[in-house]
């Protein structure tokens, strides 16, 4: 029993031996979907993959990994690193960010809470700013929650407000983004015929301008502050809807990629920078690509850029995003409570972790898997290793990422005899699937799976265990179809790109020279889905899940 009166102790599995290595190996954005010519995980060579479905039903099997199995408000909720991780490393279905901030909309009390209290004492005298991801996706934050904050706020008392707005393109189609500013536009001016001062400030490119992840590239985030902050950008414009059309057609950037601009009154200068006095709420619940700005927004000791001129502010996040570091102090919404992960059980019963991933993806097998929190459970049995990614650039230009040198760590670490649980996330489907490059794809794909033989054969080596899943859909499916599945035309004529995930379930496979052999795949769970993957994990390394955990995947047959 610890200290916090929790009991860590595992009870042993009656069957399944303990110590063998596992390869546990998460391929971002690698779902099942028909085999056409826009699904690259189909039109790559993948033999490793492939192989495994041989191993159906008692090896391989698909789960889900979007809606409801993921802890997402709806069914028509595709999945994405953040729930998918949360769910494979928690064990148990946690209500989302998406779904409390519907909640705490939907009942009132976000506007009763302490962090709501905090900003709002910045009403009378000063501005209110939001910043965040202008989308319906539902990843990071939804535009009709950002419409209810708005509204909710002036009725708080907000008197002057200031939107600073991050285009997608990545969770929603490529353009949209015009479409969101009309929306938002829309209501900005309703406000106006209220009496509030309501405008957006500043805008530009999630990929480019502030969301960027663990610690990848500062520089976006300092293109972001300037912007929204200092109130300095290259571009200028009167309104957001011009801003977006323009930038869009010349320097012809995407949504995702648009340069930072500000708007400016018929003086010139700019409508929105962030002053003494003022509050500011970061709108998206999700955390990964807020804590950046998060830090530089709260942290007094700050070296990461030259923030030229520091306010004094009332800061909010939606929701705390990192637990661990506390961050951001004020919020409005209380995070999932995402405790107990089995990260942290397994390190109390003598499994001893290895980690790895590159940038853009390391937090998602470290952070995400423990329930948001940042660090080790205990360093003595952990060891987590980061393999920077390239930055500056779009991953089509470069889709073998670092994928053989993840491999490469993972087989080391298998083969060290160090570790019972050898734990990476393979990015490549994911990311290029973003970009919307369908050839860059197809290689991706096939780096992945590349990367998989490498790991395989480790574990071969080792007479370990492997469990290959995906944390989402992603590069299975690269068009935006209609309901019968045909892909959509756009007015030109030109099919319409999906950048973003899907709602497809995901792949588990189970094997290798450890498995003992009577492991098999239950078929008494039939709608599984990615929390079931912590308690399969625990059994194959020779315990029993805490009993609240979503039930374990295998059972184990006497041959
Ligand atoms: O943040 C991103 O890159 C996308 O919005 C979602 O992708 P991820 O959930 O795979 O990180
Ligand atoms: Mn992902
Ligand atoms: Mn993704």
């Amino acid at each position: 029993m610890g200290s916090s009166g929790i009991d860590w102790k595992l009870p042993d599995h009656p069957k399944l031996p303990k110590g063998k290595v596992i390869g546990l190996i998460v391929l971002d954005g690698w779902g099942e979907a028909n085999a056409d010519q826009y699904n690259c995980i189909h039109v790559a060579e993948t033999p490793v993959m492939d192989s495994l479905k041989k191993g159906a039903p008692e090896r391989w099997r698909l789960v889900r990994a979007h809606g409801t199995a993921v802890g997402l408000p709806t069914e028509d909720d595709m999945g994405n690193s953040e729930v998918g991780h949360n769910a494979l490393g928690a064990g148990r279905i946690f209500a989302q960010g998406a779904k409390l901030v519907d909640a705490a909309l939907a009942s009132g009390k976000m506007f009763e809470g302490e962090g709501f209290k905090y900003i709002k004492e910045s009403f009378a005298t000063n501005t209110l700013h939001l910043i965040g991801l202008m989308s319906d996706g539902g990843v990071h934050s939804r535009l009709d929650q950002v419409l209810l904050l708005l509204k909710g706020a002036s009725e708080q008392g907000a008197k002057r407000i200031r939107v600073h707005v991050l285009t997608d393109g990545r969770d929603v189609l490529d353009g949209s983004s015009v479409g969101f500013a009309e929306i938002l536009e829309n209501d900005l001016a309703k406000l106006r015929e209220k009496g509030v001062d309501a405008q957006v400030a500043s805008g530009g490119g999630r990929m480019y301008v502030t969301m960027d992840r663990y610690e990848n590239d500062w520089s976006v985030v300092k293109r972001g502050w300037d912007a929204q902050v200092l109130g300095e950008a290259p571009y200028k414009f009167k309104n957001v809807v011009e801003a977006i059309k323009t930038l869009r057609a010349e320097p012809k950037a995407n949504d995702q990629y648009l340069p930072p601009f500000v708007i400016v009154d018929d003086s010139g200068k700019p409508v929105g920078p962030i002053v003494d006095g003022d509050a500011v709420v970061t709108f998206n619940f999700r955390a990964d690509r807020m804590v950046m700005l998060a830090k530089a927004l709260e942290y007094a000791d700050f070296d990461k850029f030259d923030r030229v001129r520091v306010p004094k502010i009332r800061y909010a996040g939606m929701l705390q995003y990192d637990g661990e570091l506390k961050l951001p102090s004020k919020y409005l919404v209380e995070p999932p409570e995402i405790d107990r992960t089995s990260g942290e059980y397994l390190t109390y019963n003598g499994v001893r972790t290895f980690a790895c991933s590159e940038t853009v993806k390391f937090g998602h097998v470290t952070f995400f898997w423990n329930g948001n929190r940042s660090g080790y459970f205990n360093d003595k049995m952990e060891e987590y290793v980061e393999i920077p990614s390239d930055s500056g650039i779009t991953f089509n230009v470069q889709p073998k990422m670092k994928a053989v040198e993840i491999a490469e760590k993972a087989r080391d670490a298998i083969l060290s005899g160090k570790f019972e649980q050898v734990r990476v996330n393979l990015p490549n489907s994911d990311m290029v699937g973003h970009t919307g490059d369908i050839e860059a794809t197809v290689v991706a794909c096939k780096a992945a799976d590349e990367a998989v033989k490498i790991i395989f054969d480790a574990i071969e080596k080792a007479g370990g265990i492997y469990v290959v899943t995906a944390d989402h859909g992603n590069a299975e499916d690269m068009v935006k179809r209609n309901k019968t599945g045909q892909p959509l035309l756009d007015k030109n004529g030109n099919i319409q790109i999906l950048t973003s995930h899907t709602l497809q379930p995901v792949p588990i496979a189970i094997g290798g020279p450890g498995l003992a052999p009577g492991v098999r795949f239950r078929k008494d769970l039939p709608s599984g889905g990615l929390a079931n993957v912590a308690a399969t994990v625990m059994n194959l390394h020779g315990f029993q899940a805490p009993s609240d955990y979503e039930p374990s995947l295998i059972e184990v047959v006497d041959n």
